[in-house]
């Protein structure tokens, strides 16, 4: 079985960490990255939220957040893991670029390969949980369940499914940018066997006419 091993954003696969730049939007907000985020939401205090969002580099946001260990909400380990997979599943659905690279990947093995990281990590020797990695995996599952096709870019009901139709997402930047990579390619792809394979839920009824 192929493994793919990854760790820094520079290195082959970074695209994987969770340092990696790319935006994210969870509840309502946009992250400047996964990190940003699940080190946001180990702390019940929003003003450090505020605090972290406004951080230029990962590093520092985990520097930050270690130095704030006695802050930490007291359900942290409890609810880590599914709150880590629902960060990971958001930048893989939001970004046709990277959903690609994951699916790619095939039935590779994917190991976030760092020696100072025993949970979301291999611990350098293989002995880690490799968290990151299985979460990765899953989130692959998820996306194979919707389409093989690693080209197909997905609808947008499916890859921002709390951004309102009628919302301002979709009239500037990030979101108008996808609605018309995405208009274009259903009719490249054929409106009618797109919308075989993605009929519109009711509140994006009209979206094909
Ligand atoms: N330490 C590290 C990465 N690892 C990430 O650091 C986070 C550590 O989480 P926690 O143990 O909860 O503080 C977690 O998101 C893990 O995937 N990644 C990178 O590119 N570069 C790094 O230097």
């Amino acid at each position: 079985m192929e493994e793919i091993k990854f760790f820094k954003p520079s290195e082959p696969y970074g695209e994987f960490s969770n340092f990696y730049y790319t935006p994210v939007i969870l509840l309502n907000e946009i992250w400047p990255t996964v990190e940003h985020y699940v080190q946001s939401i180990k702390f019940e205090d929003v003003n450090l939220w505020d605090r972290i969002k406004v951080m230029k580099a990962p590093q520092d946001v985990a520097n930050l957040s270690s130095k704030l260990q006695h802050k930490l909400r007291p359900d942290w380990e409890d609810v880590k893991d599914a709150i880590m997979l629902k960060a990971v599943k958001a930048k893989f659905f939001q970004h046709h670029r990277l959903k690609k690279i994951l699916l790619e990947t095939g039935d590779a093995t994917i190991i976030q390969h760092n020696p100072n990281d025993n949970y979301w990590a291999d611990g350098g020797d293989g002995t880690g949980k490799n968290k990151l990695g299985l979460i990765l995996m899953h989130v692959r599952e998820q996306l194979l369940e919707i389409s093989k096709d690693p080209d197909l870019i997905l609808p947008p009901w499916i890859m921002f499914p709390n951004n309102d139709r009628g919302g301002m997402f979709w009239n500037m930047g990030w979101g108008e940018d996808y609605i018309m990579e995405w208009s274009r390619f259903v009719d490249q792809f054929g409106a009618e066997a797109y919308r075989n394979l993605f009929p519109e839920p009711l509140d994006w009824e009209g979206t094909y006419n």
